[in-house]
């Protein structure tokens, strides 16, 4: 592990750091590839103003409790931490000194394949949620913008072996995306480790 210079965005109402090189670059190439198959990858259906859509995404849901995790129009049911996700999530929680109860995953198969606006807000995650998202596969950006006050918003590169740790007011004040982009890109994986009661 390497766990290089942690940089603080800074943001106003919120408290965002990311770990550039969080996993060296041998342990991300190797946990990209096993996270691949070893994850339970499944497209699920999503429902918006009465609309029924496929996620323009295959995601995963882990814990190491019953507790389902609800968002949007979806319920999901978790599978159990094991191989390379419990390694990660272990390598995560001896860093930052914090246990998580739950990773949601997300497979971005390619530029086409996205998550919109929104904060990770859910009654469930409880107030001031604490959120470590990682980074495996191609660097995708990440786009910021504060609820309130328009001036405010940013983006970054979420890189290979990356960590982005979301905590204090950020899902509060803050909505983040993952936008499509028309450049041709591998897939990526994003691991967002989460307390759930
Ligand atoms: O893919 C990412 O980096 C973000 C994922 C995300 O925002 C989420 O799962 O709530
Ligand atoms: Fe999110």
């Amino acid at each position: 592990m390497l766990f290089e210079n942690p940089i603080n965005l800074n943001l106003k109402d919120a408290d965002v750091v990311y770990y550039p090189n969080f996993f060296s670059r041998d342990i991300a190439d190797s946990f990209f590839a096993s996270l691949l198959n070893q994850i339970n990858w499944k497209q699920d259906k999503i429902t918006v103003y009465g609309k029924t859509h496929l996620q323009p995404r295959l995601t995963a849901f882990y814990a190491n409790n019953s507790s389902a995790y609800k968002y949007s129009t979806i319920i999901m049911h978790p599978n159990a931490f094991s191989g390379d996700l419990l390694k990660t999530k272990n390598a995560i929680e001896t860093r930052l000194n914090i246990n998580f109860t739950s990773c949601l995953a997300n497979l971005y198969r390619d530029g086409l394949d996205s998550n919109g606006w929104h904060a990770d807000d859910e009654k469930e995650l409880g107030k001031n949620p604490i959120i470590a998202s990682v980074s495996f596969g191609a660097e995708r950006l990440f786009h910021f913008k504060h609820k309130l006050d328009k001036t405010q918003k940013t983006k970054l590169i979420l890189q290979h072996g990356s960590l982005l740790l979301m905590q204090g007011g950020t899902q509060t004040y803050w909505q983040h995306q993952i936008p499509k982009t028309r450049k041709t890109i591998g897939k990526r994986i994003n691991l967002t480790f989460r307390i759930i009661a």
